[in-house]
């Protein structure tokens, strides 16, 4: 008898902001302010799926709030699990590439500082003290825009 797949309870999504979609030649990260564990840690801008939203909603609403800019999504990254990315034993992340459509980004209450980050230099990008379980998509990612 096959376990049945597992559902993660939490359902978050984040977004991997480019410079452009073309061309992209720089990722924006954002470093947490809270909670005290994750903080000064940097991760893909985004949040909590709420009840009622669909993903990509929940990620336009998200990167409105926290950046204060529209964003046009672009593509998934897909992850291992049909709901993305794990993060824990009870919450993933479903990541998608995205352009700034109005507004350049700024660090709002929820972010210390935001920072584009040149692709060019993919040690450089994985060095950032990430949030540990951020790494595998952020080496996910690098892949994709390289190849
Ligand atoms: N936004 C975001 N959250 C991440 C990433 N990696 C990671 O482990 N997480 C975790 C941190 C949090 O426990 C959870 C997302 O929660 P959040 O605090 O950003 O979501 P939210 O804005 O909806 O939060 P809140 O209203 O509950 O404060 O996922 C990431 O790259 N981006």
């Amino acid at each position: 008898m096959s376990a049945p797949p597992t559902r993660f309870r939490t359902q978050v999504v984040g977004a991997a902001l480019l410079d452009d979609a073309a061309a992209p030649t720089a990722l924006l990260a954002a470093q947490r302010a809270y909670p005290e564990a994750l903080r000064g840690l940097w991760e893909f801008p985004g949040g909590k799926q709420e009840p009622g939203e669909g993903p990509e909603q929940a990620l336009v609403r998200e990167c409105a709030e926290e950046l204060g800019t529209a964003v046009e999504l672009l593509e998934e990254l897909a992850g291992p699990h049909p709901q993305g990315w794990p993060l824990t034993g009870t919450a993933a992340m479903r990541v998608w590439t995205a352009v700034a459509a109005a507004g350049a980004p700024v660090a709002g209450a929820d972010h210390l500082a935001v920072r584009w980050l040149p692709l060019d230099d993919a040690d450089a990008v994985l060095a950032l003290p990430w949030i540990p379980a951020d790494l595998p998509v952020v080496r996910a990612l690098l892949a994709r825009l390289a190849g």
